[in-house]
């Protein structure tokens, strides 16, 4: 597909060899998505690589450096497809500098249980982010 949107975002983790609580984040923008749950993230800017971007983006957003652990394999080269225009590939990640903080974009920061799909599942997630969570539930359960 020809002008595809390339997104990033973190499944930031406690620990990414034993994940048992996830950073959700509360985003503030654009209407639509006002108060809606996602990952933290954003979009690679031209020339800038995939990785590179995450970590930019998470410093800029939480004010963090992380270590990055696998790739939450969607199946497609592009990662999981947010809508007809733009897709995201989504890293584990595990702080390794600095405490979260809601800086930019985001009004409010959630530690969530991985142990609890219920709690993770109620959250009012951005819609398309749904599949993406289920999957990290099963890819968590399935390791533990
Ligand atoms: N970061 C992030 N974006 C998501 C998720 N799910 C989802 O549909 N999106 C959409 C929302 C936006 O349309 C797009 C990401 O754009 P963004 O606004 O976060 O990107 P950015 O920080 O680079 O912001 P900007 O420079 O374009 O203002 O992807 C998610 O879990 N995390």
């Amino acid at each position: 597909m020809t002008g595809l949107i390339h997104v990033v975002g973190a499944a930031v983790v406690d620990s990414l060899e034993n994940p048992s609580r996830l950073l959700a984040a509360r985003r503030t923008a654009p209407p639509q998505f006002a108060g809606m749950w996602e990952f933290p993230g954003g979009k690679v800017e031209q020339g800038e690589a995939p990785e590179a971007a995450l970590h930019r983006e998470l410093a800029e957003e939480l004010g963090v450096t992380v270590r990055l652990g696998d790739e939450l394999e969607s199946g497609a080269a592009s990662g999981w497809p947010l809508n007809e225009r733009a897709a995201m590939r989504v890293w584990f990640a595990e702080v390794s500098d600095g405490e979260p903080r809601p800086l930019e974009d985001h009004d409010q920061l959630r530690w969530i249980s991985l142990g609890e799909c219920d709690e993770a599942l109620s959250l009012p997630w951005i819609p398309a982010d749904l599949p993406i969570v289920r999957a990290l539930l099963a890819r968590v359960t399935t390791a533990a």
